[in-house]
């Protein structure tokens, strides 16, 4: 395995847990969730799932701090979010549908222009994690010209380039090919091997060698 993803830059400390308890989360006028309780630790790939509209999105922005639930507390390593809001920021990391890259720029120049933003040093690591993610021939292409599986792609390169133990992950397998979606669960195997954690929303089940995988289920049963 690569250097770039032989262990996220906390993974020697102490066990971890990102914990919410007694959410209530309401979009518009509908309730999403009520009462709800959930937790990830060091260690675990967590499969979130629900149909259309249960409120993963939601829910994982929610965990994130990106935005806020109507009631409930998340805790961080048994603090606030809130309180602990540098730490966490520090060790968590999101990759949503939209990877937040500039359409004008590279993937190489977006992660530059990115790396030193989240207090990570820029240098050959992009190089090494763009590889990594099939991207090696097309760092200097302007992402706008990118297909959607290598967006997606870009996207886990700052995954990679984080350095967070907690990755949250929305819909990772959707856009790329079959040996996109088994580099996704071995990156995800080897994050959670090495002391890591994520949290993964998914219409699709994720391939056998991403490893031990936990169900966390919100939404009507059976409508998966
Ligand atoms: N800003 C908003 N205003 C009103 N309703 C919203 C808003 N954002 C989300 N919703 C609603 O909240 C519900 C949950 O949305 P969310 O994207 O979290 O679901 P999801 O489980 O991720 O769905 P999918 O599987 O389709 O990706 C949906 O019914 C959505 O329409």
């Amino acid at each position: 395995m690569s250097e770039i993803t032989a262990q996220p830059q906390n993974a020697s400390q102490t066990a971890f847990r990102l914990s919410a308890s007694d959410l209530e989360i309401w979009r518009g006028e509908t309730l999403l969730l009520n009462g709800f309780s959930c937790h990830v630790d060091a260690g675990e790939l967590v499969w979130l799932r629900g149909p259309n509209g249960a409120g993963k999105t939601t829910l994982m922005r929610i965990l994130l701090g990106l935005s806020h639930p109507e009631a409930g507390q998340i805790s961080w390593c048994g603090r606030d979010i809130r309180e602990a809001r540098a730490d966490f920021l520090a060790d968590a990391a999101w990759c949503g549908h939209q990877p937040g890259l500039r359409p004008e720029l590279t993937p190489h120049e977006n992660l530059a222009a990115w790396l030193p933003l989240c207090g990570r040093p820029s240098g050959r690591r992009i190089e090494e994690a763009l590889a990594l993610v099939g991207l090696g021939d097309r760092q200097a292409q302007p992402c706008h010209s990118l297909s959607a599986g290598q967006v997606r792609r870009a996207g886990l390169a700052r995954l990679l380039l984080s350095e967070a133990r907690l990755w949250c992950l929305d819909e990772p397998l959707t856009s790329l090919d079959a040996e996109g979606q088994t580099l996704v669960a071995r990156l995800l195997a080897d994050h959670c091997r090495q002391g890591g954690a994520a949290l993964v929303s998914s219409h699709q089940a994720l391939p056998e060698s991403a490893g031990p995988i936990r169900e966390l289920r919100i939404g009507r049963e059976g409508t998966q």
